[in-house]
């Protein structure tokens, strides 16, 4: 089952602007929905595959795991499928709602626009504990690769996918063990972070502090997709530990100092994302086009 450009063309042709209006009225209220839809459209892709898994609602399903526990803008899709199915009953999948809202999103925040191929069906399995195939935020680039190419996503889609840390934030618990108790370098700091840098993260996020409290994870620039990100990690600017070793381990520098300026981001940064929506199509009776997002028909 292969996804294609104008999958809705006739079933549904107002699909795609249906999605884009409701993403742009939620974001005009609250901006944060932007990184939220294109994190939550990663998480979907690598759990199980591109099939609004992610979306299910119940015990012990992927919501309920902890590297998902932060993601947000379920409202924008349950929004969106409301108005589609009044407008197509039956017809547009959550996957692919998914998919054109992480897009809209890239677009909205000055990003590069693409074509989203479409015809994902929705899938009727969500188990928190599939939620292990995600990359972890201490882990080594080793992992990582392994991780992205378990995907079918070579190193350069793992640089580019990870640089849509360009917008959205991130909990100070999930990087303030690199300016406290960084366990392995005697003073407890990351040797990786800028000493100039070091500072103004430690400011944002204090010893005993409220972990929950939100930084941009590309600093100077968190609200804008552009490729800044690269440049501060260039600069020992990265916000979390995965991010920064993108730099520090040099078997994978070569695609950061690629990605530096932002028409070659734009450009791959779409290629990477179309081959990210396409991971473990679900086809025949493995799928189906729910009704709600939220659960299995
Ligand atoms: C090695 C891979 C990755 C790791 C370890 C990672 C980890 C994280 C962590 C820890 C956060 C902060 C979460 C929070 O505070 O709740 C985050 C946020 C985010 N991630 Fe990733 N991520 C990775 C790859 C990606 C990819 C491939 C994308 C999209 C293409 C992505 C998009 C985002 C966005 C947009 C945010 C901000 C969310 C918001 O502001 O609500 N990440 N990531
Ligand atoms: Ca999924
Ligand atoms: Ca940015």
């Amino acid at each position: 089952q292969a996804t294609r450009v104008g999958f809705y063309s006739k079933s549904c042709p107002r699909a795609e602007s249906i999605v884009r209006s409701t993403v742009q009225t939620h974001f005009q209220s609250n901006p944060t929905v932007a990184p939220g839809l294109l994190r939550m459209h990663f998480h979907d892709c690598f759990v199980q595959g591109c099939d609004a898994s992610v979306l299910i609602n119940g015990p012990n399903t992927e919501k309920t795991a902890g590297p998902n526990l932060g993601l947000r803008g379920y409202e924008v899709i349950d929004d969106a499928k409301t108005k589609l199915e009044a407008a197509c009953p039956g017809v547009v999948s959550c996957a692919d709602i998914l998919a054109f809202a992480a897009r809209d999103s890239v677009v909205l925040t000055n990003g590069p626009n693409w074509q989203v191929p479409t015809g994902r069906k929705d899938g009727r399995v969500s188990l928190a504990s599939a939620t292990t195939d995600l990359p972890g935020f201490t882990e080594s680039i080793d992992a990582q690769k392994k991780k992205f190419s378990a995907k079918g996503l070579n190193a350069q889609d793992l640089v580019t996918l990870v640089g849509g840390h360009t917008i959205g934030t991130s909990a100070c618990q999930f990087f303030q063990y690199r300016l406290y108790n960084f366990t392995t370098t005697g003073n407890g700091t990351d040797p990786t972070i800028n000493p100039s840098f070091l500072p103004q993260l430690r400011a944002l996020c204090p010893q005993n502090g409220d972990a929950t409290r939100r930084v941009g994870l590309d600093t100077g620039s968190q609200n804008r997709f552009d490729s800044s990100f690269f440049s501060n990690l260039r600069n020992g600017r990265g916000v979390l530990e995965s991010d920064q070793k993108l730099w520090t381990d040099a078997s994978i520098r070569s695609f950061v100092q690629s990605l530096l300026g932002s028409n070659a981001f734009n450009v791959q940064f779409g290629k990477s994302m179309v081959k990210m929506s396409n991971i473990g199509l679900k086809s025949g009776t493995q799928g189906e086009i729910r009704k709600v997002c939220s659960r299995i028909n």
